[in-house]
């Protein structure tokens, strides 16, 4: 742990009512336990506790750690600089995992600092074990599956907890309260802290790398992402008031999220749906939704195969209809984490090439639709995310 070297408005204590270990029950991935799979009336509950904690006023209190851990991560990069190809996921998980555990929890985890390699290495592995476990029926019980081995795996991820009272609070003080009027177990706030574990750092670390990967391999799309960073932030340095100037890196991260986004997610119907007006699906049935598909629809995207940020130019996003991109969900389910991961996401990216710039000896292929992928939540590319790292 990391203790705090810099003005911090969180603070940090330990809290008593989350003592360790209460680990018990993190493994039932296919259960109500988890905010992700959970439904109805216990799933709302838990949205309406959490939801505060992604308001605006509560994001602005995040700026400091945002800044600081990505100061620590752009520093970190220049001992790779100049050398041959490196695989840059590990190092932007880690940068992830300090920022949002800090920011959601008030643990300050110091994972770039105490380079905790190995956390971003387990996390991955466990994000690849759940997606094996909703894909295969013969691991669905918590028996079988205990067997695998796999289980104390993910039971040694959470061995410690922290919150700080504070206004506004933060997530999980909104799940203490939650705890203490009654309506949450201790299981069910560390699974919700594990989930968000996976939820919020994993996503933004697949998808900054894929930019990185992306830039490298579309050098005229990095220089004018860079000519946009050095024309905004007059100063040599990015802040965080200029991360809504930077439009072309949100719409580069938005083409990044159309091609390696959530490729899907399903849903049971609580009542019959009519689709196209002439095919009724009943209620009870389990949709999977293939957002892949909907993102290189030709319908709605001009070049569907390519790399063409273009594609989020105001006057092409005013053309398609809402639903046609899908990144965060819609509706009452859209990931509450949107905003914040795209602030974050932005002012990392842009504080990264304002200082390097990045290559590869790989070649882009002709439709990105036919590069090999793992499906770890989103689309992670199987040679990896080998980059060769130069100063500016
Ligand atoms: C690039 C970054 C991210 C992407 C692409 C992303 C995407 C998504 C998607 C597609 C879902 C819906 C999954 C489903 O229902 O099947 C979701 C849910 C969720 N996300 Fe994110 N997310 C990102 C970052 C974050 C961050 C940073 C946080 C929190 C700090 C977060 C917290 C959550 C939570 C708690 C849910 C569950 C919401 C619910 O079921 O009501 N996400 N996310």
């Amino acid at each position: 742990m990391r203790h705090h070297t810099r003005s911090n408005p969180l603070g940090t204590y330990k809290h008593e009512r989350l003592e360790p270990p209460i680990t018990k029950g993190t493994t039932k991935v296919m259960t109500n336990l988890y905010f992700h799979v959970s439904s109805g009336a216990e799933w709302r509950f838990r949205r309406n506790i959490t939801n505060p904690s992604f308001r605006t006023n509560v994001l602005m209190l995040f700026d400091d750690n945002i800044y600081h851990h990505s100061k620590v991560f752009v520093d970190q990069l220049g001992q790779h600089a100049g050398g041959g190809e490196v695989d840059i996921f590990v190092p932007v998980h880690l940068c992830y995992i300090d920022m949002t555990i800090e920011n959601m929890c008030g643990i300050q985890l110091g994972g770039q600092e105490n380079r905790l390699t190995r956390l971003s290495t387990a996390m991955s592995g466990v994000a690849e074990i759940i997606v094996e476990r909703t894909f295969s029926i013969l691991l669905w019980t918590d028996f079988v599956y205990s067997l695998t081995g796999k289980m104390k795996l993910l039971n040694q991820l959470v061995d410690e907890n922290q919150s700080v009272p504070r206004s506004p609070k933060i997530y999980l003080d909104r799940l203490l309260d939650g705890f203490d009027a009654g309506g949450l177990t201790k299981d069910q706030i560390v699974a919700d802290v594990l989930d968000l574990f996976f939820a919020g750092t994993i996503t933004a670390a697949i998808t900054t790398s894929w930019v990185f990967k992306y830039l490298a391999l579309y050098p005229d799309t990095q220089e004018r992402a860079y000519q946009e960073i050095k024309e905004t932030c007059v100063d040599g340095e990015v802040k965080l008031n200029d991360v809504s100037k930077l439009t072309y890196i949100e719409m580069i991260i938005k083409e990044t999220l159309r091609h390696v986004g959530t490729p899907l997610t399903s849903r049971n119907l609580t009542e019959d749906v009519k689709v196209r007006g002439n095919m009724t699906i009943p209620a009870g049935t389990n949709v999977v939704m293939c957002f892949h598909e909907l993102h290189h629809d030709s319908q709605y995207w001009q070049r569907p195969g390519e790399f063409y940020p273009e594609h989020f130019s105001p006057a092409n996003e005013r053309r398609r209809p809402k639903g046609a991109f899908n990144a965060f969900l819609s509706g009452p389910r859209i990931c509450p984490g949107n905003k914040y991961a795209m602030r974050a996401m932005v002012f990392l990216i842009a504080s990264t090439l304002l200082r390097y710039k990045f290559s590869t000896d790989e070649k882009p292929p002709k439709d990105l639709r036919e590069m090999e992928y793992r499906y770890v939540f989103m689309l992670y590319p199987l040679s990896g995310f080998r980059v060769k790292i130069r100063q500016r």
